[in-house]
């Protein structure tokens, strides 16, 4: 569970547009669907959080009945379990009904039952909601209305969304009902960033704690990040742990570069652990060849190394051009550094592609494809316990 802030800094015309969309609530007329979307930590959630318990304050003032039910729909991957964990979500923890084994009639039969028990204005808040991978529940959920389903209750739906493509793949219909009010959070600019940890830093750290450049420093490379003040926060924190396992007086701008990298370092570690198969092994071509000393090297010729390992395994290679779309990936998540060059007299050119990572960092984020493939000789040494559990190529 994050830390839900009392106070949201830097969000001033976001608010104001979502406050508008839930205005008619307080008057009492029928509230409008709101999709809110944006980048993952600019904000949904924590200004969702903030207006709904001033949504409730306001209610419980101008006496509208209100209920608020909030749902993370994250590992909620089909409308059936979205459903049930509605369901479950409105009755008491002593009536649970069983993740499984209902028609799915009866799912949604007892979902308008629970919510026909409620009055007056519900509030149906779907957090993650591009987990949910099929139509169904939301086309069943905007409907219910007019297909005569509930009766007592006014239904709003608030959708949060991180996924800047689960809008065009809904259906048209649900697309129109459930978007309609859309409310769009930008990235985090440095300004904003370096309110939100100034914020976070008077909670977290002494006065004085931290040396004046540190949080713009922090903001600076948050910006750089995606402006996602997660990830900031998460960068001031490290940077603070840094200090305070070496006993500094302070926090200073050294301990924000040596978190960043560590930071970046762990990121790339968790990028390389989801690459596909085949990704993998031009990867683990490029660190043999870098163990070699024989980078930058030339596509063709960590094709061909590529091409070696998969037919040691009997694994058919993706073509040599679906090898060098593998490369220019890695450049663009900075893996590599890749350049192009030119050759004397003909004028052509070529890449030549060079890993931007140590070979350890890269030899222990591939141990799982090591494992299966063998250990090339060249990265031997760089192998934990000097690779006794890894078969040789
Ligand atoms: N404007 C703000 N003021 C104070 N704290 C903020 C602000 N925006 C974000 N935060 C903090 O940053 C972190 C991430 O924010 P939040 O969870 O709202 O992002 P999100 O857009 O919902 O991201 P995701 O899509 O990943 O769920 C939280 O700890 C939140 O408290």
């Amino acid at each position: 569970m994050e830390y839900v802030p009392d106070d949201i800094v830097g969000r001033d015309n976001e608010i104001e547009e979502y406050e508008a969309a839930l205005q008619p609530i307080i008057n009492g007329e029928y509230p409008d669907n709101i999709f809110i979307y944006g980048k993952t930590g600019v904000g949904k959630t924590a200004v969702t959080n903030f207006l709904l318990n001033e949504l409730q304050a306001s209610a419980e003032h101008f006496e509208v009945d209100l209920s608020v039910i909030t749902l993370n729909c994250d590992g909620l991957s089909t409308s059936y379990q979205a459903a049930i964990s509605l369901v479950n979500n409105l009755r008491e923890p002593e009536n649970l009904i069983a993740e499984t084994g209902h028609p799915q009639s009866k799912v949604y039969r007892l979902l308008w039952d629970e919510l026909n028990k409620l009055s007056g204005t519900v509030l149906v808040v779907l957090d993650e909601i591009d987990h949910i991978k099929d139509d169904t529940f939301l086309y069943q959920i905007t409907r219910a209305d007019n297909n005569g389903y509930i009766d007592n209750i006014q239904l709003g739906l608030i959708g949060i969304s991180n996924d800047s493509t689960f809008r065009e793949q809904l259906d048209a219909k649900v697309q129109s009902s459930l978007c309609e009010t859309e409310i769009s959070f930008p990235p985090y600019g440095t300004e904003e960033l370096q309110k939100v940890l100034e914020q976070r830093a008077d909670i977290a750290f002494h006065p004085g704690a931290l040396d004046g450049d540190v949080i713009p420093l922090c903001a600076a490379l948050g910006r750089q990040d995606g402006g996602d003040a997660r990830r900031a926060i998460t960068l001031l924190r490290k940077a603070g742990d840094l200090a305070r396992t070496e006993n500094a007086e302070a926090v200073t701008t050294t301990h924000v570069e040596r978190a960043q990298e560590k930071l970046e370092a762990q990121q790339s570690m968790d990028i390389m652990r989801d690459l596909t198969e085949h990704e993998k092994l031009t990867l683990y071509a490029l660190i043999t060849l870098a163990a070699e000393n024989e980078t930058p090297a030339r596509s063709r010729v960590i094709y061909q190394r590529y091409k070696q390992f998969c037919e040691l395994q009997g694994r058919d290679p993706r073509t040599a051009r679906r090898m060098r779309s593998f490369l220019s990936d890695f450049e663009i998540l900075n893996l590599t550094i890749s350049q192009m060059e030119h050759r004397g007299q003909d004028g052509g050119t070529y890449r030549e592609h060079e890993l931007n990572r140590d070979i350890a960092t890269v030899v222990d984020a591939l141990q799982t494809i090591i494992g299966e493939f063998g250990a090339h000789q060249s990265i031997v040494e760089y192998l934990p316990d000097s690779g006794e559990q890894f078969a040789s190529m």
